[in-house]
């Protein structure tokens, strides 16, 4: 089995020192700057397959996967292609394509509540426009999100997220209007008594819920039994939206997205990551009575110079007719053998760990709890988790620089990278 040497970060110290001149923090967003765990980022220098490779020369086993858009590894062939061919055609039009309307047909094909769907460029505009869809079409203000759960950084759902605010301990940021943060209800995650309560409060004014069906800013924290449906249930008897942020989940959990694992319909969703094959997407859509309100067939405004972008449909097109059931079955095999590895070496070196995962993403949390919320997420070792990124980096592993981040499996990994990552994790875990 190959061994990997330990790595060295010269030119990663020198064009970070570069960067933090004329970038905030050195950075384009700040879970980059691996400043939770102490450490200069590696600067990436390309991605082949499961692999990323620095300046440095430095190769890493990837399970960050550009934080979840690159299901199927780094530049697959295949991807690179159709972007290639796209762009000798131009890389924006600004006006609409046939392969808008591919992509959306199939959208709408695969995702079982979606009817219609909007381009935009972000899992944030995504979701900051699913809002303002809902509230238009309520004709309410309030909104109820889940505490760890992260939409993005708009400003209505800067309320308690994870994500990158969980890991720099920011629970709310300075800059979000209090007369904004006053329409956010926030509740725990999995706890459908306390949404009951808010709704019994506050029902008739509420427009919207918004959940990641699986939370996967706060690790990785699956659904408990019947939580989707409560969901579904109390929405419908008060006549509020529910929004399934899918940005992280759509078509990386399954074929039909995790509103087809659970069988939960909402009635907007959010995407992005997977959907944009590594380019810039976001997307909403649900039911054809609700997207109509938008304009121009409607009269809730919302627009971009850039959305449908040629490339970004290309790539995302190609990526979903590629993600067919035989992938997310042997990513469901190659993820569940890793986390069954990653769960008997921390048992092996008797350390409190839980292991979650739903296909292709997992989570190990350093607690002895069963983590179904974000307290209980943060009842994890987080100095230990640092030590242990640094070990796993060391030993040619990339994992997302926090504990409220999954890794994730793609369909580059080789049965003999998650041997190997299980090996290096074994190490990772003696050398602490
Ligand atoms: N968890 C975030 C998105 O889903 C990580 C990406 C970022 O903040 O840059």
């Amino acid at each position: 089995m190959e061994q990997f040497p330990i790595r060295v970060d010269e030119k990663s110290k020198i064009a970070f020192a570069e960067a933090k001149n004329y970038i905030p923090g050195g950075v384009n967003s700040p879970v980059r700057a691996f400043k939770s765990v102490g450490l200069t980022p590696f600067f990436a220098d390309k991605g082949v397959g499961s692999r990323i490779f620095d300046i440095d020369g430095n190769s890493f086993i990837d399970y960050v996967g550009s934080w979840g858009p690159l299901i199927l590894g780094h530049s697959h062939p295949e991807v690179m292609e159709v972007i290639l061919e796209t762009a000798i055609r131009g890389t924006s039009f600004g006006a609409p394509t046939l392969l808008e309307t591919k992509m959306a047909k199939l959208v709408c094909e695969r995702v079982p509540s979606v009817e219609m769907v909007r381009m935009v460029n972000s899992g944030t505009e995504a979701t900051m426009s699913a809002l303002r869809l809902a509230r238009g079409y309520t004709g309410r203000s309030k909104i109820l999100k889940f505490e760890g759960c992260y939409h993005g950084h708009a400003d209505a759902l800067l309320i308690k997220a994870g994500s990158g605010v969980a890991t720099l301990g920011l629970p709310d940021s300075p800059g979000v209007p209090e007369s904004v943060a006053a329409h956010t209800i926030t509740v725990p995650y999995n706890d459908i008594e306390a949404v009951k309560m808010a709704f019994k409060i506050h029902g008739e004014q509420i427009a919207a819920v918004i959940v990641e069906p699986i939370a996967g800013n706060m690790g990785v924290v699956p659904p408990v039994e019947g939580f989707l449906q409560g969901l579904r249930t109390i929405t419908l008897e008060y006549g509020s939206l529910l929004i399934f942020d899918e940005v992280m989940t759509g078509f990386r959990v399954d074929f039909h997205c995790a509103q087809g694992l659970y069988g939960i319909e909402p009635d907007l969703t959010c995407l992005g990551k997977v959907i944009g094959g590594g380019l810039p997407v976001g997307a909403y859509g649900g039911r054809r009575e609700i997207m109509e309100m938008i304009a121009p067939s409607g009269p809730i405004y919302q627009a971009g110079t850039l959305s449908g972008n040629p490339l970004a449909m290309a790539a995302g097109f190609t990526t979903l007719n590629l993600l067919q059931p035989a992938v997310y079955a042997d990513l469901e095999r190659k993820s569940a053998r890793l986390a069954a590895g990653l769960s008997s070496n921390t048992i092996e070196k008797g350390i409190a760990s839980t292991i979650n995962r739903v296909g292709s993403m997992i989570c190990p949390f350093f607690t002895e709890h069963n983590v179904t919320n974000y307290e209980l997420a943060k009842t994890s070792d987080t100095a230990f988790f640092n030590r242990y990124f640094a070990s796993l980096l060391d030993l040619g592993i990339s994992v997302a620089p926090s504990q409220f981040e999954g890794m994730f499996v793609s369909a580059a990994h080789s049965d003999e990278d998650i041997e190997m990552t299980i090996e290096q994790h074994r190490e990772a875990l003696k050398r602490l």
